[in-house]
C-alpha cells in the first residue's frame, strides 16, 4: 500500500486555461460501503475501479489488521477475504486510531455484528463539517435486537446480538452510512425487515446491487423504502465502482472557473441525478457525446433566476436532491458568474466558513448565517487573486484549489492531505490538462 505522508501543501500558479479530457476515480463515498460488505462473507470478493484516494487506503489497511486478505489484481482492482477474521484488533489502542481517520470506518459495525454478533468503535473521523451524529446507526440496530452501549468516558460505541431479528424500521433521518449500516446487519438478520426513510444515493443502491449478487434478497432499491429478507449467509461477488459524481461535479465546475474545455469521460450520466442540471442553472454549458460530458470554454456564465424573477438558491437534500458534497463547488462557481446565487447548505452547519478564504481572494459573497451564504458573481470583471490558505475539508479544500487555478498569481493551500481524501493524485491529473499545481509533502 501507497505510504501516506501526513502533511501536504500545494503551491498554484493560476489564471492558466486547461484543455482536455480526464476520467473521474471511482466513487469514494461508495468505495467506503462496498469494501466493509467484504467482511459479511468468508468468500472472496472483487472489487474494480477502488479510487486510491487517502480515505481508502486507510480502510482497506483497517480491514488488513482485522484479518481480511488482501491481493492486488492490477492497480485499481482487488481481491478481499475475510475468512479469518481477529476480533481482538477492535480491542487494540491501534483499532481506535485506524478507525478514528475515517467517517467511513463507522460501517464495518453493521457487518461486523451481522457475522460475529458484535463490534465496537470509536469516534470516526471524517470531515469536521458540523455535528455528525450517529443516533441513526445504533437506533436501527438497536431495532433489530442489538445491545447497545457507549461508553461515555473512552468514547467506544458497543454493539452486540445473539440474534437479529428483521422489523419494520423508521429511520429518523435518511443518513446514508446509516442505511449502509443497518441494511447490511438486516441482511443477514432472521426475517423481513423493512427500512422506510432510506437513504436512496446511488452509493446505497450500488451496495444493495452487490448484496443482492452475494445472495440478499433487498426489494426497493433506488427508493426510500427498502424490504430486506434475511438469508444464513452470503456468497463472494465481483462489483465495479460507479465513476465518483463528486469528483464530475468538481471537474464541470473546474471548467466553468477557469473558462477551459473539458471532456470527462464515461461519466454515467444515467447516474448522476440533479447535478447536471443544477449546475446549468449556474449558465454551464455542457454536451453529452455517448457517456462523456463536455463542457466547452466560457468566458462567461450568467446564473438562472427562478421563474418567478426571484434569485436563484441551491441547497442541499437527501438523494435525488442535490448533494451536500457539492455545495462548496456550487458557490466557488459563482464567484465569477454573472448574476446572485443564494447557497443554503442545510445539512452540515460548519461548511460554509471557507468562504472567508475566497472573500480574501477578492470573491463578493455575504455569509448570511453558518448555513446560508450569498454570492454576487464578479461575471470575470476582476480576477480573484492568489493567496495562502488552509483546506478545513474535503470539499472545500477542493474549491480553494479550483479558486487558486482560476486566480491571478500563486496560491498556497496547506493542509492539502484533506483533498487527498477524496481526490485521486488530483495534482497530477490536473497538470496533465495544463494546471500548474506542485505538491509538497512531508
Ligand atoms: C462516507 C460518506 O458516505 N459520507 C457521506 C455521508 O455521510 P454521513 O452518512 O455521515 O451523513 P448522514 O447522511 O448521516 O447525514 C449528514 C448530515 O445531514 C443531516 N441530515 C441527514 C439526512 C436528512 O434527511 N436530514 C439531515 O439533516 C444529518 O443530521 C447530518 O448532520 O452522507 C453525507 C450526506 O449526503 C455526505 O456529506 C458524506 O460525504
Ligand atoms: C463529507 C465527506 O466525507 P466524509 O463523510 O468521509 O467525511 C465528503 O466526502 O464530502
Amino acid at each position: 500500500m501507497t505510504k501516506l505522508k501526513e502533511s501536504v501543501t500545494f503551491e498554484v500558479e493560476g489564471g492558466t486555461r486547461l484543455k482536455g479530457e480526464i476520467t473521474p476515480q471511482g466513487a469514494k463515498n461508495e468505495a467506503l460501503q462496498i469494501l466493509c460488505a467484504v467482511l459479511l462473507t468468508d468468500k472472496p470478493v472483487i472489487i474494480n475501479n477502488i479510487p486510491l484516494i487517502r480515505d481508502v487506503l486507510k480502510l482497506i489497511d483497517l480491514l488488513g489488521h482485522l484479518g481480511v486478505k488482501t491481493e492486488k489484481i492490477s492497480a485499481h482492482s482487488y481481491k478481499f477475504e475475510a475468512k479469518d477474521i481477529d476480533l481482538d484488533f477492535l480491542y487494540s489502542p491501534d483499532f481506535i486510531k485506524q478507525g478514528g481517520a475515517l467517517r467511513g470506518s463507522v460501517m464495518i459495525m453493521g457487518p461486523l455484528l451481522a457475522r460475529f454478533g458484535k463490534c465496537r468503535l470509536g469516534q470516526p473521523g471524517g470531515d469536521k463539517i458540523g455535528r455528525r451524529r450517529l443516533d441513526t446507526h445504533f437506533k436501527g440496530f438497536e431495532e433489530l435486537g442489538a445491545r447497545f452501549s457507549y461508553d461515555t468516558e473512552n468514547k467506544y460505541y458497543n454493539v452486540d446480538a445473539t440474534d437479529l431479528q428483521g422489523k419494520y424500521i423508521l429511520l429518523e433521518e435518511a443518513s446514508v452510512t446509516g442505511t449502509a449500516n443497518i441494511l447490511m446487519a438486516a441482511v443477514l438478520a432472521k426475517g423481513k425487515t423493512t427500512l422506510y426513510n432510506a437513504a436512496c444515493e446511488p452509493y446505497i443502491q450500488q451496495l444493495c446491487e452487490m448484496l443482492c449478487r452475494m445472495g440478499a434478497k433487498i426489494e426497493g432499491i433506488g427508493s426510500n423504502l427498502l424490504t430486506i429478507e434475511g438469508v444464513k449467509t452470503l456468497g463472494g461477488t465481483e462489483h465495479t465502482m460507479l465513476p465518483d459524481m463528486i469528483e464530475i461535479g468538481s471537474f464541470i465546475g473546474l471548467a466553468a472557473l477557469t473558462g477551459s474545455e473539458i471532456r470527462i469521460k464515461n461519466a454515467r450520466i444515467d447516474k448522476l441525478g440533479c447535478i447536471p442540471s443544477t449546475f446549468k442553472n449556474l449558465g454551464i454549458q455542457m454536451v453529452f457525446e455517448d457517456d462523456d460530458i463536455i463542457i466547452p470554454a466560457q468566458e462567461h456564465y450568467h446564473i438562472d433566476s427562478f421563474i418567478d424573477g426571484s434569485i436563484m438558491t441551491i441547497s442541499d437534500a437527501p438523494w435525488p436532491g442535490f448533494t451536500p458534497d457539492l455545495i462548496s463547488i456550487v458557490l466557488v462557481v459563482a464567484t465569477q458568474a454573472h448574476g446572485t446565487l443564494m447557497v443554503h447548505q442545510k445539512m452540515f452547519e460548519s461548511r460554509l466558513f471557507f468562504v472567508d478564504k475566497l472573500i480574501d481572494m477578492g470573491a463578493k459573497i455575504i455569509l448570511c448565517d453558518p448555513h446560508r451564504a450569498t454570492v454576487l458573481g464578479l461575471g470575470r470583471q476582476q480576477d480573484l487573486r492568489g493567496i495562502t490558505m488552509t483546506s478545513p475539508d474535503i470539499r472545500a479544500g477542493v474549491s480553494l484549489l479550483l479558486a487558486a487555478l482560476s486566480a491571478q498569481g500563486k496560491s498556497t493551500i496547506h493542509n492539502a492531505e484533506q483533498i487527498d481524501r477524496g481526490y485521486q493524485f488530483i495534482d497530477k491529473r490536473l497538470n496533465a490538462l495544463g494546471a500548474k499545481i506542485k505538491r509538497i509533502e512531508e
